[in-house]
């Protein structure tokens, strides 16, 4: 979407021409959106913008809150409130392309990245993902839509098995001993089983990849030798490397590896064969970005002022971002 495009859509949305650059600026780092539950439970999609492509990517939950306790991710310390219900799933794309019509730009891409664990509510999310793809639903191309898990693994056989879409496992770290601190899960299925059963399943696939996620945290996994590990671990398995930024969050000891240690890194798993793409951290001044969405209540408050902004009226409606409620 180019600049003179998103004016057009802010001022039909009724705001004014004068804070269309703020929302612009806002709006190139992830739009938030908080949708209130008819329990009054909150959750969290974000829609992140691919500049002036108009190719945009909207991030659902597919729970509120999440039970795995990764060390470095702000849903966790939620805990697990409740699994989303397939509509609920489905209700967040649909809201994201009504507000992306056509002439804006539209969404391309849906990640089941936001918050909560995926395959720990497969079955809603299996039927939410087919309703995506349905040309009755939203007709979404199935390798346009990747849902992520933390590594459960017979629930990835039952995943791989029974749908078309794209699926990406947080990998995180190269041992045991740093994965089972960092994200318990392994804990139960450890790296060994994890990779031997992707090698296995995908083998029996056509033509697809896995793409593997991993969050550098700086002193815990971003070492050379972590690189050289990662590219023994997924021989024999075809897949694609996400390296991604830390996005802090407050109360958390974990720091983002330098750039300098990021592009070292990078090099290496390339230079070892490894596709790899490193993902730039969008909206993470806002809390927006992935593992930072939480209870909004427990958020931190931003010290931009909030004049002229629309704001839902909710009690913890207190931050900068541009909200819409339900
Ligand atoms: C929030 S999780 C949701 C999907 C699923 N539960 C999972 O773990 O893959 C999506 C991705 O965000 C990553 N993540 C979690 N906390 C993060 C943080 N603070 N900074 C950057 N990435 C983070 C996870 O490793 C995972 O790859
Ligand atoms: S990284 Fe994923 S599985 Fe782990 S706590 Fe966060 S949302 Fe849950």
């Amino acid at each position: 979407m180019s600049y003179g495009e998103f004016v057009n859509w802010v001022t039909s949305q009724g705001y004014r021409p004068a804070q269309a650059l703020m929302l612009w600026e806002q709006f190139k780092e992830g739009l938030q959106i908080l949708f209130t539950l008819d329990d009054g439970l909150v959750i969290e999609t974000v829609i992140i913008s691919n500049g002036d492509r108009g190719r945009n990517t909207v991030c659902v939950s597919s729970q509120v809150g999440c039970a795995m306790n990764c060390q470095f991710c702000f849903t966790g310390r939620m805990g697990l409130r409740r699994n989303l219900t397939t509509a609920e799933i489905v209700e967040q794309a649909v809201f994201a392309r009504r507000l992306f019509t056509s002439e804006v730009g539209s969404i391309r891409n849906v990640v089941f990245m936001g918050m909560g664990e995926p395959l720990q509510n497969i079955e809603n999310v299996i039927k939410a993902a087919d309703i995506m793809v349905d040309e009755q639903g939203l007709h979404f191309s199935p390798n346009k839509i990747t849902i992520s898990t933390n590594g459960l693994v017979p629930q990835i056989k039952q995943f791989l098995r029974e749908s078309k879409c794209a699926l990406a496992v947080s990998l995180n770290a190269t041992t045991d001993e740093v994965r089972n601190w960092i994200m318990p899960i392994n804990r139960k299925y450890n790296l060994k089983l994890l990779l031997d059963t992707l090698r296995e399943e995908l083998s029996l696939k056509h033509k697809y990849k896995v793409l593997f996620e991993y969050v550098l945290l700086a002193g815990v996994n971003d070492s050379i030798d972590d690189a050289r590990r990662i590219i023994d671990l997924v021989k024999g398995i075809p897949c694609k490397i996400n390296q991604i930024t830390f996005n802090p969050h407050s109360g958390s000891h974990f720091q983002p590896a330098t750039n300098e240690k990021m592009i070292e890194f990078r090099n290496t798993l390339a230079e070892g064969g490894c596709v790899v793409f490193m993902r730039p951290s969008r909206g993470d001044d806002q809390m927006a970005a992935c593992g930072q969405l939480g209870n909004p209540g427990e958020l931190h408050l931003c010290s931009k002022s909030h004049q002229g902004f629309k704001h839902c009226q909710s009690p913890w409606c207190n931050r900068c971002n541009l909200y819409v409620m339900l």
